[in-house]
């Protein structure tokens, strides 16, 4: 049966989601829902759904709900073919201003609003560039898979990093190599990890360290999306993988430019070990109305 509902269109550096709130659970959410919702032809377009629901409302909430009772709301994330990511860190910004404009929950400056999503909860404030999000533990992955990809000259080693969602990074030499890629074209990793994974390709600025912090120019392949304008978790796995090639006299802080704007990334020791926070901006640009087959 075909439904009525109201949806806001949002990106985070251009990045963009449609998203709907659904805070009973109650929506059927489809691949082939949310292929048409993403489809920039025939639809409103997008690289991916979001649908705020509580946590208490669907079965992934559970989870949420035990790291965190706070964590009322969750980020029910679907890619634009339809397959469902663990996190996404331009969305989880969108997310929290979607969450806020709606008076859903309340954020004054200063506070922290806990969000429920597939790789756990994440703690979202304020800042001065829109938001802050604390992404808590990352891990390096073993292996170096091969990355090809079209206008590669030669296939070059990847690094693993797993913030929440995979990620293999590649560092290229130069901007002029990083420009000729043609991303229309999937990546080709081997081996192939199980689940797929997004794929940053980077170079470093020049210099790669100024006043202390480190910079980096990124484009990304995202898994279930295809080339994207930003990716938030792949920035973080891009500013982490530059950190290790580095060395220890790296810097914790870094800046990271994609097509659609820049976000900023910090190592920082937490209790449990170091965490990983994203910086960036967040932006709705219009509301509407939709009708779902
Ligand atoms: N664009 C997102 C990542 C979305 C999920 C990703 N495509 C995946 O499948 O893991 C971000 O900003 O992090």
């Amino acid at each position: 049966m075909a439904i009525t509902l109201r949806f806001s269109k949002g990106h985070g550096t251009g990045n963009d989601f449609v998203l709907i709130a659904d805070p009973e659970g109650q929506l059927e959410l489809t691949p082939e829902r949310v292929r048409a919702l993403c489809n920039r032809h025939f639809g409103i377009g997008a690289d991916g759904v979001i649908r705020a629901v509580r946590s208490a409302n669907l079965a992934d909430g559970a989870a949420a709900l035990a790291e965190d009772p706070a964590a009322e709301w969750f980020m029910d994330y679907y890619n634009a073919d339809g397959s469902v990511a663990e996190m996404c860190g331009n969305g989880i910004r969108v997310y929290a201003e979607f969450l806020t404009r709606s008076r859903l929950a309340l954020l004054p400056p200063g506070d922290t609003l806990p969000i429920g999503t597939r790789a756990g909860v994440r703690d979202v404030q304020r800042s001065t560039l829109g938001y802050q999000v604390d992404m808590g533990r990352w891990q390096l992955e073993g292996g170096e898979p091969l990355v090809n990809a079209r206008e590669l000259r030669v296939a070059r080693p990847g690094l693993g990093v797993n913030v929440g969602n995979p990620h293999v990074v590649v560092a290229l030499s130069d901007d002029a190599e990083l420009d000729a890629l043609d991303l229309s074209y999937v990546p080709v990793l081997d081996p192939e990890p199980v689940d797929g994974a997004n794929v940053e390709f980077v170079v470093p600025g020049d210099p790669l360290v100024k006043d202390g912090i480190g910079r980096i120019r990124m484009r990304v392949h995202e898994r279930g999306v295809g080339e994207t304008l930003s990716c938030g978790t792949g920035t973080v796995a891009a500013a982490l993988a530059t950190r290790h090639w580095a060395g220890e006299r790296a810097p914790s802080d870094w800046r990271v430019i994609v097509a659609g704007g820049e976000v900023t990334v910090r190592m920082f020791p937490a209790e449990d070990g170091e965490h990983v926070a994203l910086n960036g901006p967040a932006e709705l640009v219009f509301d509407g109305e939709l009708t779902l087959a």
